[in-house]
């Protein structure tokens, strides 16, 4: 039995989902038991500095000292929460704030994974050369998550692992999504192939080959393109702030999607991006979205026709992303995150998909809500084991690499 508290807040920015997990096993044998999954939400300033950075604005190297300070105090004030009532966790994992994600190569372009070892002549070796050239030519990504674990293991006493983006870029990876190796461990079949799809500001997926023969090979994951991040956006702008999200999808299914407009969205280059690939609020955000409103004049769209094309570009987006790169559609289709709560869209995907099963992780015994904040405390519990994190099909990295820097705590 080992307590491992999970922590991450997305792209959405709505709250630090917290999850107690109880882990045992290491990957074919992994099991692991939610004790407990709540989301503190993030003081509405704090919320609002995050977006603003999210959203491009420039910031001072101390407003940017100051926003990590505050981030880190809210990541341990939620650790410390979570375990009231439980025996005390031994290990945190904390994804921290996203607040820029820059594939290698720039936005929306592919990484390439590193060539493999060959020993020059004496010398630094000739794979050290060729990795320093590559970076010359083909930049590394770039990933930058708030809320250093450093405070977290100090505030909390609890040992603390973060920053895991940074080894799987540093070997030429997109450094996200992260999350499908733990999906696969805890989510295959061994006759079904299965899509994971999360669906929280940005969408993404783990594809899962039936557990037989070399499955553990031909699982893949990338990001599918927006998820809820526009459809947030659109829903405050339409209520000046008021409503952050429209609630079940209520307000799009009372609307039309405008189905010329998805079409000339979906021609855009990053749908058309062969994986490994990953996207953010860099490309999907509030730019993304001002151009889909000056789209929509032409339409004279009302708020509702506007919110049921903005979610037909979600699960079209999802569709096109399986139809095009998987090497076969899956069996079954199990969606996570916020927007699996959205009805409305998950009734679109599942008219888009037809006869495949749309369902959620919940009905394989595994939180749609927390499925983020459970799959960052196994990655912390593998860091500590010496086992690596990442999925090279999904990211593109040249080699599995640990994933996460560890600061001790004085606990443990
Ligand atoms: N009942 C609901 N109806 C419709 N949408 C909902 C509902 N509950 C949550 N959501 C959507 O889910 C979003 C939050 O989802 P989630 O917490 O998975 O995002 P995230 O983890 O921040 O994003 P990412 O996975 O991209 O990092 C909300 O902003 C909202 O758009
Ligand atoms: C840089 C970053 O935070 N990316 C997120 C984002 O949110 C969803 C999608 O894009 C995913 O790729 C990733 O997070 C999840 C937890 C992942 O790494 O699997």
């Amino acid at each position: 039995m080992t307590y491992v508290i999970g922590l991450i807040s997305g792209t959405s920015v709505d709250g630090i989902d917290a999850a107690l997990v109880d882990i045992s096993g290491t990957d074919l044998d992994l099991k692991i038991e939610l004790l407990a999954g709540v989301t503190y939400p993030y003081p509405v300033e704090l919320r609002e500095r995050i977006l603003a950075v999210c959203a491009g604005e420039s910031i001072s190297m101390a407003e940017l000292a100051e926003l990590d300070d505050a981030i880190a105090l809210v990541f341990a004030q939620a650790a410390q929460n979570i375990q009231n009532g439980h025996e005390p966790a031994s290990l945190i994992g904390s994804h921290g704030q996203t607040v820029y994600h820059r594939p290698p190569g720039g936005e929306g372009r592919r990484g390439r994974g590193g060539e493999g070892e060959t020993r020059g002549q004496g010398g630094i070796s000739s794979s050290t050369t060729d990795a320093i050239n590559r970076v010359s030519t083909q930049p590394l990504g770039y990933s930058l998550q708030l809320g250093r674990g450093a405070v977290i293991a100090h505030l909390t006493g609890i040992t603390t692992i973060s920053n895991f983006r940074v080894a799987d870029i540093a070997a030429g990876g997109q450094g996200a999504p992260l999350v499908p190796r733990v999906d696969a461990y805890l989510l295959s079949h061994p006759q079904e192939g299965r899509c994971i799809q999360n669906i929280g500001g940005i969408g993404n997926l783990a594809y899962i080959p039936p557990r037989r023969d070399n499955w553990l090979e031909k699982i893949l994951g990338w990001d599918t393109g927006p998820g809820n991040s526009l459809l947030d956006l659109a829903v405050e702008h339409l209520t000046a702030g008021e409503k952050k999200y429209d609630e079940n999808g209520n307000w799009a299914a009372s609307g039309t999607p405008c189905h010329p407009l998805v079409e000339q969205w979906l021609n855009q280059d990053y749908f058309h991006l062969p994986p490994p690939k990953s996207t953010g609020r860099e490309l999907f955000g509030v730019d993304y979205l001002h151009q889909c409103l000056k789209d929509a004049e032409i339409y004279q769209l009302s708020s509702a026709d506007l919110l049921a094309t903005l979610t037909e570009l979600t699960a079209a987006s999802i569709v096109h992303n399986y139809q095009t790169f998987l090497p076969q559609m899956p069996q079954q289709v199990f969606l996570c995150g916020g927007g699996s709560r959205n009805l409305y869209l998950k009734h679109r995907l599942q008219i888009l998909l037809q006869s495949i099963p749309v369902l959620t992780t919940n009905e394989v015994g595994l939180s749609a809500d927390f499925k983020e904040a459970i799959a960052f405390a196994v990655l912390a519990y593998w860091r500590n084991l010496g086992i690596p994190g990442n999925l090279p099909a999904a990211t593109g990295a040249s080699q599995e690499v640990l994933l996460g820097e560890v600061c001790l705590g004085t606990r443990n």
